[in-house]
């Protein structure tokens, strides 16, 4: 599963030719008509049988005299067919030879799926030795009924089973037929009695409510008080239904359904049955699925365990504890520092979340929402609490909101939100439970939909838990199959622990070591990577005629997508990237335009980004990166500008910390405590995973060649640039391997400077391309230079 690279094409097998029955149209004419008619003289010589068969009886005899005529209505050959499938065959059964001789004629006529027609073929014969067997009990008196076969079948059985062994036996057989030919369950048959049983019990109550009124002079007084109330013209003698509801309550509201008169002349209407053509690979498909099931990606780990909930760690201080004292100490000072400022309450109404309490307060009448809102400062100061929020209005509620710190905040478990209902029982794409929200409720978000999602936060708000808290939510959720991680982590330390689960989550370039990247020129190279994998999804959903993704795999699923044309079923891809800023700092626009490129199309082939950021300023998360990532979470920050950058407004400067974050997907913003999830309970979760069995090796990514490594490195030496030895000296004596410098030193142009570069590369005096930093000097000093140069030689 995990590898992907296009298989090395088999030799072409020599195919053994079989004999092919294809037939032309006209020849597909002929059969099918002759089968038709067939069919047709079959059932006509079997009717005629019953009347002429017993006066036949000689003509079966001699079939060849012409002198001995035939009463049956096809003559000689209608009775002799009718004696051999009635009277020696299976008797009355017989008839569904002519029917099944007509069918086929049909199939081939309307040249109509051949397979369907086999098993009309099979379950036909079978159906005809049944009755023939049942009609058998009967053969003494009468042996056309079942047929000499039926019958001898019947004294055959009959010695061994008995009777009452042949009623059960063929009870058996018809039980077997109805469960495979219909699909009969045993659920199915006892609905069916209960639904009878419900239509019975309606009908006669309906019985019971519907009086029929014959509309002529004898009126019963309750149809001559409706008639005289709604003035009804009542102009033929047809009786008309009155739907009598509550009649004897002339009180009750009267509901009266009167039939219109029927129309003069009855309109026929037409209904038309369309039926829309499988095409072929609709059959083929069907079969496939049929024969072996739906095609199931989890196959080939089919064994693998989902990590269990005790992995994960249960808190003391979980679970909501209401302290009276500080709700009315709170509420108490909020009323009396808006009192000071003249502004009534009508009503204070709180709710108590994790780590906050929101007070919702109706004003009075006539309070500006602007005088609260700029008190802000006013009430946190008489409150002495930090991160007071203040949201005027609540979206949608017409209430203020006051979001005051409890005083001991207690943790939100990952287990607690893992193990909850709403996580368990989503049917998301990409589950990923945040946390709690200020109302207790679990916040359980899809990645699939954000599709990208950009963190921002201080140092030590919680950045690394949240986005331990998204991989955990994953990997609780996602098969290995389903979902695969790029970690990208410059901090070396925050996502190691996930380095043991690489061969069954992780996905890498082909021939990189480790699959989590540390170093920020492989960054390039795996955004570049990414960049070729979409677009080749993007070719596969093309091809496919999908639109998104979870179609396509869908469509693959149900084996509509031969994998001979390069389908396959594609996994999820969440490209996380811890410190972003240190990304952006180093490699500037070669990062930002393929993750640009990625966020802006990546969202229908399932490529989803997560980006992290400690420094949330205007370089770093820019308007292009910001217009693609609507799904934003945002920690502590220090300022009310890093607040703005990141949500567009403030409020993440007044959060706490530790967990504390708002979260929005374009519009509210929801304050929600994160999930807390710890080391160690990371590690005990890929430690689970890891011991598992795994793909022989890591999610290949499509290989990717920068750019500038296209340098051959066998450039000759007569090749070399007149300038070579000047540029290898300017290069050594500065220590620095950039085309820039060239270019200003010996005043050229960028692409002799680019050439000259690459035969200083290809001497071994400058080291490989690293994105956008200079490249590494090999050569220490001058001295180094002449001797390398001198070895040449
Ligand atoms: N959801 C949470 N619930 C409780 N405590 C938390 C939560 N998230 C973080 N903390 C506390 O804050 C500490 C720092 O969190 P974390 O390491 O995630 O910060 P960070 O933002 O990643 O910092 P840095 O940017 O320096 O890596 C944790 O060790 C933990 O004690």
């Amino acid at each position: 599963m995990a590898k992907r690279k296009t298989k090395p094409k088999k030799a072409p097998r020599k195919k053994i030719k079989s004999p092919s029955f294809k037939l032309s149209s006209q020849q597909k004419l002929v059969f099918g008509s002759f089968l038709v008619i067939c069919g047709i003289l079959f059932f006509i010589a079997f009717v005629s049988f019953f009347f002429t068969g017993e006066a036949d009886q000689s003509t079966i005899v001699d079939f060849t005299s012409r002198e001995i005529k035939s009463d049956n209505w096809l003559s000689k050959s209608g009775a002799w067919v009718s004696n051999f499938f009635i009277q020696r065959g299976f008797g009355i059964a017989s008839f569904i030879f002519s029917g099944l001789v007509f069918l086929s004629g049909v199939y081939v006529l309307m040249n109509l799926n051949k397979s369907k027609l086999r098993k009309h073929w099979f379950w036909g014969i079978l159906i005809v030795i049944w009755i023939s067997i049942l009609l058998g009990f009967f053969g003494q008196q009468n042996d056309i009924l079942g047929g000499t076969i039926g019958f001898e079948i019947n004294t055959f059985l009959q010695e061994y089973i008995g009777k009452i062994g042949i009623i059960l036996l063929l009870l058996f057989g018809l039980i077997t037929y109805l469960a495979i030919r219909f699909k009969l369950t045993f659920e199915n048959i006892t609905n069916l009695f209960k639904s009878a049983k419900r239509n019975i019990k309606e009908e006669f109550s309906e019985l019971d409510n519907d009086v029929i009124v014959p509309l002529d002079n004898n009126l019963s007084e309750e149809a001559e008080a409706i008639k005289s109330a709604f003035e009804i013209p009542l102009d033929n003698n047809e009786p008309e239904v009155i739907k009598k509801e509550k009649i004897s309550k002339p009180s009750a509201a009267l509901e009266v359904n009167v039939l219109e008169n029927e129309p003069e002349e009855d309109i026929e209407i037409k209904i038309e049955d369309i039926k829309e053509e499988l095409s072929e690979t609709d059959n083929l498909a069907n079969k496939l699925v049929e024969d072996f099931g739906q095609f199931d990606p989890t196959l080939e780990l089919g064994n693998y365990q989902f990590p269990p909930l005790d992995l994960l760690k249960k808190y003391d201080t979980e679970g909501i504890k209401i302290n009276q004292e500080e709700l009315e100490e709170n509420k108490n000072r909020i009323v009396e520092t808006l009192s000071n400022y003249k502004i009534g309450i009508a009503s204070i109404k709180a709710t108590i979340g994790p780590t906050v309490t929101l007070y919702e307060i109706v004003p009075e009448a006539g309070v500006r929402i602007s005088k609260i809102k700029n008190l802000e400062d006013d009430i946190a100061l008489s409150l002495s609490a930090l991160g007071i929020r203040i949201i005027a209005p609540i979206p949608g509620k017409g209430t203020i909101g006051i979001e005051v710190p409890n005083k001991n905040s207690t943790i939100v478990s990952m287990r607690s939100v893992i193990a909850s209902k709403k996580f368990q029982g989503s049917e998301m794409q990409l589950p990923i439970a945040l946390g709690k929200t200020i109302s207790n409720e679990t916040l359980v978000v899809d990645l699939a939909k954000m599709p990208h999602l950009l963190m921002a936060g201080a140092t030590g708000q919680g950045k690394s838990v949240g986005l331990n808290a998204v991989l955990t939510s994953l990997l609780y959720k996602k098969h290995p199959a389903e979902v695969k991680f790029i970690l990208v982590d410059p901090k070396k330390v925050e996502l190691t622990l996930f380095n043991k689960i690489e061969r069954h989550y992780l996905a890498k370039l082909p021939d990189s070591e480790d699959a989590i990247i540390t170093d920020n020129t492989k960054v390039i190279n795996t955004l570049n990577s990414l960049c070729i994998e979409m677009d080749n999804r993007y070719d596969l959903l093309k091809n496919a005629l999908c639109r998104n993704i979870a179609e396509y795999n869908k469509k693959f699923k149900s084996r509509k997508l031969n994998p001979n044309d390069g389908h396959q079923f594609l996994p999820y891809i969440v490209l996380v990237v811890d410190e972003f800023a240190d990304l952006i700092m180093t490699a500037g626009k070669e990062v930002e335009t393929p993750i640009a490129r990625l966020a802006q199309l990546a969202r229908a082939i399932g490529i989803h980004l997560i980006i992290a950021t400690q420094r949330p300023s205007v370089n770093v998360i820019t308007g292009i990166i910001k217009a693609n990532f609507p799904a934003r979470i945002a920690f502590r920050v220090t300022s009310k500008i890093d607040s703005r950058t990141i949500l567009d407004g403030s409020g993440a400067d007044q959060l706490i910390g530790r967990g504390d974050m708002l979260y929005t997907q374009g519009n509210d913003l929801i304050r929600v405590q994160c999930a807390f999830v710890d080391t160690p309970e990371v590690e005990k979760i890929t430690d689970y995973v890891g011991a598992q069995k795994a793909y022989p090796e890591a999610y290949q990514l499509p290989e990717y060649v920068g750019e500038e490594s296209g340098t051959s490195l066998d450039i000759d030496i007569s090749d070399r640039d007149k300038l070579f030895k000047d540029a290898a000296i300017v290069i050594v004596t500065a220590q620095q391997g950039s085309a820039s410098l060239l270019q200003r030193k010996l005043k050229l142009g960028y692409n002799r400077a680019g050439r000259l570069i690459d035969q200083l590369e290809a001497a071994g005096i400058v080291g490989p391309f690293e994105g956008s930093k200079a490249r590494q000097v090999l050569v220490p000093d001058l001295i180094a230079l002449d001797q390398l140069l001198e070895n040449e030689k």
